[in-house]
């Protein structure tokens, strides 16, 4: 053996290889061991099998910890994982931004809305609510009662959004009914900004029983579900980033519409909702099981834009408290497995409305070819015709294939195709029902039609009654001020009073013995008294409002839109009724003759271009 090679010891000088090694193992090791052994005449290498033995027992007693600690969890540790896709995520999430422990929180997330998930700005309806409230209050106990500096104050107020703070990423430890609970949340994402489904909370709790995450999920739930009390929830088919899945989003919660505000033949609307009602019932259900009939139920509702097809829905959802769910069958981006995936991931009691089925490119009969492709696609979708519209279709022409929209095909298929959700109730709306596919119009995809038309005398006066009618909260409410439409901003003119059980037949008048201003005590009181009569009168004013605006011209949107410019002042709408129906005729008139010279332009043009063709041939 050479005698001036190092002999490699553990306690002695190292060799340059095992140096090299350690410098692998350790970066920076030759360079800290040089500084130390310079600095402080201190040799590492000296005391490299301790430190090894100090480093190799930390990692050993590290993953010893980390084994005992998973065997803990395993055995003592109850815990609830919760997806972002899941609706319990917004529960929970909603209730944690309600939890006063939430502020004690250093790490955490701040945001106008609870959710980053949602692209819909999520707006707490109810604290909205409460907000306008307040200001009217507010409006009420102040002297200055003008409405700009009334509008000054909401703005101002607009301005600043309600803050929600969640928990960040990591682990949270509070309180829950006496327990210590762990909050984890994680987020694992691909690295892209809206790869964000991979979110998940995970709650901890000791014990081997789980049944206090459950009482705080379900706590949860409520407290979600409660703010929509009375309230009908509204969801929207969408997605909230190109390469993302459709999903149904919340997108507001809005106070029902009453039934009576609908104008529409009062049998029908009893016939539609008994319909609904008689659908719903549990032994329907049976009866459907038991003969093998699919459980669904279609509607069309049909007619002219602005006849209230869309107000008609909304006030079932409402009165039924139904959730209802919109899709825009218009949109490029939906497909057909978006489509089937929508319709499978609807709850048991829903409504689903499809508006405008006509302008959705899908009018035109499907084809064989069409539905074997779909078919093809989709093993469990059944897009095969199985009703007598079979023949019907087959011969029909070509089917309208829009770039990147859905096909009649695909939609016959999530409406009773196989696979087809049960439960639902589906309405479709259109206003152009000669346009569509007889096989979308045929019984087991459309159960009932109805169809909604011009206004009748009967219905504009029940239109002009219901506008002018007050109603339980128009004035009860203190000192809102009003704008009067008729040309001028008014001041307020709503009286401070309270109008106690239905104004219309019982009337109340609670007054507010409170007030000290004289003057503005007065003004109300005409006020009120100007209310009180308009009332006893209604039935009069609206037999006059009828008389003068024809029958079967206008829709009830066109009537609302023109009674809406005199919000407070009935005598004047009647009075200026004449002229706006001869302005609206002349416009009718006119944008009439538009269409239907472009319509012949077309025409013309399309038969120019056919000649030329033969010509060239
Ligand atoms: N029959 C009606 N009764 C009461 N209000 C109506 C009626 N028809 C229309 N309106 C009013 O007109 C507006 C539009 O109504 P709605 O959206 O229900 O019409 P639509 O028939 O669905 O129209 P479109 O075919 O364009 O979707 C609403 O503000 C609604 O209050």
């Amino acid at each position: 053996m050479d005698a001036n090679q190092t002999i490699p010891t553990t306690t002695g000088p190292l060799s340059t290889t095992d140096t090299a090694m350690l410098e692998v193992l350790v970066p920076g090791y030759s360079f800290i061991s040089r500084i130390l052994m310079s600095y402080l005449d201190f040799d590492v290498s000296a005391y490299l099998q301790i430190l090894v033995s100090i480093a190799v027992f930390g990692a050993t007693a590290r993953y010893a910890l980390f084994v005992i600690w998973e065997h803990f969890n395993e055995l003592f540790v109850s815990r609830a994982e919760i997806r972002l896709d899941d609706e319990i995520f917004h529960y929970l999430m909603f209730w944690i931004s309600r939890q006063p422990h939430m502020k004690n929180t250093n790490r955490f997330v701040a945001g106008l809305k609870t959710n980053s998930y949602w692209s819909q700005d999520e707006t707490d309806e109810e604290d909205l609510d409460q907000d306008e409230d307040d200001d009217e209050e507010t409006f009420n106990d102040e002297k200055d009662t003008s409405f700009d500096s009334y509008w000054a104050k909401v703005t101002t107020r607009d301005k600043y959004k309600k803050m929600q703070f969640t928990p960040s990423e990591g682990s949270h430890y509070f309180w829950y009914k006496n327990r210590p609970l762990m909050l984890e949340r994680e987020h694992r994402d691909g690295g892209a900004w809206h790869v964000m489904n991979n979110e998940r909370i995970f709650l901890s709790c000791l014990g081997r029983n789980p049944a206090i995450l459950k009482t705080l999920l379900a706590e949860a739930q409520q407290a979600y579900v409660e703010r929509d009390r009375n309230r009908t929830v509204i969801y929207r088919g969408s997605r909230i980033a190109a390469g993302q899945s459709f999903n149904w989003y919340r997108c507001m919660a809005r106070v029902p519409r009453p039934l009576s505000t609908v104008i529409l033949d009062q049998e029908q609307k009893e016939d539609f909702l008994d319909d609904i009602k008689e659908y719903l019932h549990p032994r329907t259900r049976r009866w459907y099981t038991n003969r093998g009939i699919p459980y669904r139920r279609g509607y069309l509702l049909h007619g002219p834009p602005g006849t209230g097809k869309t107000s008609l829905c909304f006030a079932a959802a409402g009165i039924l408290g139904l959730k209802l769910y919109l899709l825009d069958l218009n949109s490029t981006a939906l497909d057909e497995e978006a489509l089937l995936s929508l319709f499978s991931e609807l709850p048991r009691r829903c409504i689903i409305l499809l508006e405008d089925i006509d302008s959705a490119g899908i009018t035109k009969t499907r084809t064989s070819a069409a539905a074997s492709t779909s078919t093809s696609d989709n093993p469990a979708s059944d897009t095969t015709p199985k009703d007598g519209t079979a023949a019907a279709d087959s011969t029909g022409t070509k089917e309208n294939t829009k770039k990147g929209g859905i096909t009649l095909s695909a939609l016959l298929n999530v409406i009773d195709g196989v696979a087809a959700s049960e439960g639902r109730i589906l309405i479709m709306t259109t206003n152009h029902v000669e346009k569509l596919d007889p096989a979308l119009l045929r019984p087991g995809r459309v159960d009932m039609k109805i169809s909604f038309g011009y206004t009748s005398e009967a219905d504009i006066k029940e239109l002009f009654t219901s506008i002018y009618g007050a109603k339980d909260n128009d004035i009860a409410r203190r000192g809102a001020p009003a704008i009067h439409s008729n040309g001028t901003n008014g001041t307020v003119k709503l009286p401070t009073t309270t109008i106690v059980g239905d104004a219309k037949t019982n009337g109340e008048i609670v007054q507010n013995s409170q007030e000290s201003n004289g003057k503005v005590e007065k003004g109300k009181k005409e006020d009120l008294q100007r209310l009180v009569s308009l009332r006893s009168r209604i039935t009069d004013l609206a037999a006059e409002f009828g008389a003068v605006v024809p029958s079967g011209e206008f829709t009830a949107a066109e009537i609302q839109g023109y009674l809406l410019n005199y919000k407070e002042t009935p005598e004047l709408a009647i009075k200026g009724a004449a002229e706006w129906v001869q302005t609206a005729r002349e416009k009718k008139r006119a944008t009439k003759g538009e269409a239907e010279g472009e319509a012949e332009g077309e025409t013309e043009g399309a038969a120019e271009e056919e000649e030329k063709g033969e010509e060239q041939d």
